[in-house]
């Protein structure tokens, strides 16, 4: 149990809040890192995006050839929603407990795909709307779902400190115990409605081209998430240039806490593989609060769901795949982690042609 749900600490100020600056990943490191795949046994440019990642990989860890990633860390952030009690998703919101006890046992799509790949799984319950069974996973909890964002306001001010703050703990723990690539990860019914609106808002796009099917919603539903992420767009754009009365009004527990990992594993220079729709909203938030953070992170893939575009383009980022993956859960991202482990061992492992005795036919 967590004597604090509900309640979290009033003293906590807002400079509490504040995010170190983010300082750049190593443009030496990546230049050089650049140079070696040009003198590998291949012709130069052959591994494609291949090299850009390792150069990235390089200039994340400040050194031109890289280490191969030792520990990479899933983060799957639970929580519900009060929005999905307006019927705008296909799942009613008590499967949020469900798939949380789902992936603890070890049996979502998110434990098999990062067991394949060689990553390990942690769920933190940040704000699932349990009946007060919390477990060990609760530590972190903020509350127990959140406001109906198209008529209240999510979260308190008190509440989304309370997130960021557990967030910044979270990668900070995660770092500090070895992990050195990072992928943040949401859950929960009605999340999409919530990302689709703070994409919006943070956007400018129009609420009927940010909305999904999200996870299967049906036609009727379609229209009731339509009009709720116009009706909360409208509460949105009164709060727009400050990221964390945003979080307050049309974010969630979750959507926080995973702006405040994002934004911290930056200031503690670790790589992060970004997932889908909802992580994408956060990492919008988490630009806000740590300009500059966004360097630290590579788009896993592209969700079919159409606001993850325009995160996308926001950022400046190109997706590495875009397999019509629309899970969450961290899936598309965990899709995506051995396109990074080959491209740091790549750069580290592959002969130079000299070493091959494969002479440069320009040289
Ligand atoms: O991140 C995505 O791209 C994504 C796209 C569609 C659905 N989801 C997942 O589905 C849930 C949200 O869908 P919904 O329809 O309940 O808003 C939530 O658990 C997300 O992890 C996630
Ligand atoms: C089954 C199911 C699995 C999910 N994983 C993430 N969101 C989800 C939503 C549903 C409904």
């Amino acid at each position: 149990m967590n004597a604090e749900i509900g309640s979290p600490d009033p003293d906590r100020s807002l400079a509490d809040l504040s995010f170190d600056q983010v300082a750049q990943p190593d443009e030496l490191a990546r230049a050089e890192a650049l140079r070696r795949h040009s003198m590998l046994v291949k012709p130069p440019g052959s591994l494609g995006r291949l090299e850009e990642l390792g150069a990235w990989i390089a200039a994340c860890q400040g050194r031109p050839t890289p280490r191969p990633f030792t520990r990479a860390r899933v983060i799957v952030f639970a929580g519900d929603h009060g929005v999905a009690a307006r019927g705008v998703s296909a799942n009613p919101p008590e499967t949020t407990g469900e798939l949380l006890g789902t992936v603890l046992a070890g049996g979502a799509a998110i434990n098999v795909l990062a067991s394949t790949a060689g990553a390990t799984v942690r769920v933190v319950d940040i704000a699932v709307d349990t009946d007060g069974a919390e477990s060990a996973v609760s530590e972190f909890k903020v509350r127990r779902g959140s406001g109906s964002i198209d008529r209240e306001d999510a979260l308190s001010d008190a509440e989304v400190h309370a997130a960021l703050l557990a967030g910044r703990q979270i990668a900070d723990a995660e770092v500090d115990g070895g992990a050195d690539l990072l992928v943040a990860a949401d859950l929960g019914v009605g999340g999409s409605t919530v990302a689709s609106t703070l994409v919006a808002a943070l956007t400018g796009a129009e609420p009927v081209a940010v909305i999904g099917r999200g996870s299967g919603v049906d036609d009727n539903g379609w229209m009731r998430k339509a009009a709720a992420v116009r009706d909360a767009l409208r509460r949105a754009r009164a709060v727009l240039s400050d990221p964390v009365a945003l979080l307050r009004t049309s974010g969630g527990a979750d959507v926080a806490a995973m702006a405040g990992f994002l934004a911290q594993a930056a200031v503690r220079r670790t790589p992060v593989l970004l997932d889908g729709l909802t992580v994408g909203a956060a990492a919008l938030v988490a630009e806000e609060l740590a300009p500059g953070a966004r360097s630290w992170w590579v788009a896993a893939h592209r969700s079919s769901e159409p606001a993850h575009a325009m995160v996308l383009e926001h950022l400046d980022l190109e997706p590495l795949l875009d397999l019509d993956i629309r899970l969450g859960e961290g899936a598309g991202a965990a899709a995506a982690l051995p396109l990074l482990f080959m491209s740091a061992r790549l750069l580290a492992e592959v002969a130079t042609r000299e070493q091959a005795g494969v002479p440069d036919p320009e040289a």
